[in-house]
């Protein structure tokens, strides 16, 4: 992404290192802005809910209407509770979304992703062909 800030401004000395660090802030911090039918339309940068935490079990939606975006609870929420959204798709097993959160540089530890799930094997697993047994082949991690 630098290269391409060179590449389109030649003539400005530019500190690539620094674009680079900006941009990578700007990935952290920023949302996809999603129609009623949850396709992208574009990126935007929300200061108040930048703030917001990742769960993977969140007690909160990012919505929007247009390009103002909303934070709706998805429970009732105590004072003291932390609000958490989800930043990638939940419906997804503990393996794809470590792997989808890597570009926000942390690793989740959320109750659903610290506990041995089983829902790993629901979402990913093979029924036994074994008729009497009701568990599943996993790939090995
Ligand atoms: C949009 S910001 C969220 C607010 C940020 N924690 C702050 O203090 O400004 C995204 C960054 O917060 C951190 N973060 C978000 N959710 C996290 C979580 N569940 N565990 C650890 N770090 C998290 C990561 O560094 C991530 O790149």
């Amino acid at each position: 992404m630098a290269n391409l800030v060179q590449l389109i401004l030649p003539s400005i000395e530019l500190d690539l290192k620094e674009i680079a660090h900006t941009f990578s802030k700007f990935a952290c911090n920023a949302h996809t802005i999603c129609d009623p039918e949850l396709r992208p339309l574009g990126t935007g940068l929300f200061p108040a809910i930048s703030i917001i935490n990742h769960s993977c079990v969140p007690n909160a939606v990012l919505l929007f209407e247009g390009r103002t975006a909303y934070v709706r609870a998805l429970q009732p929420l105590s004072s003291n509770t932390e609000v958490s959204i989800s930043y990638i798709e939940t419906a997804a097993t503990t393996l794809k979304r470590h792997n989808d959160l890597k570009q926000y540089f942390f690793t989740c530890t959320c109750p659903r992703c610290i506990k041995d799930s089983e829902e790993d094997a629901l979402l990913e697993g093979y029924r036994c062909k074994d008729q009497k047994c009701d568990g599943f082949l996993l790939p090995d991690s």
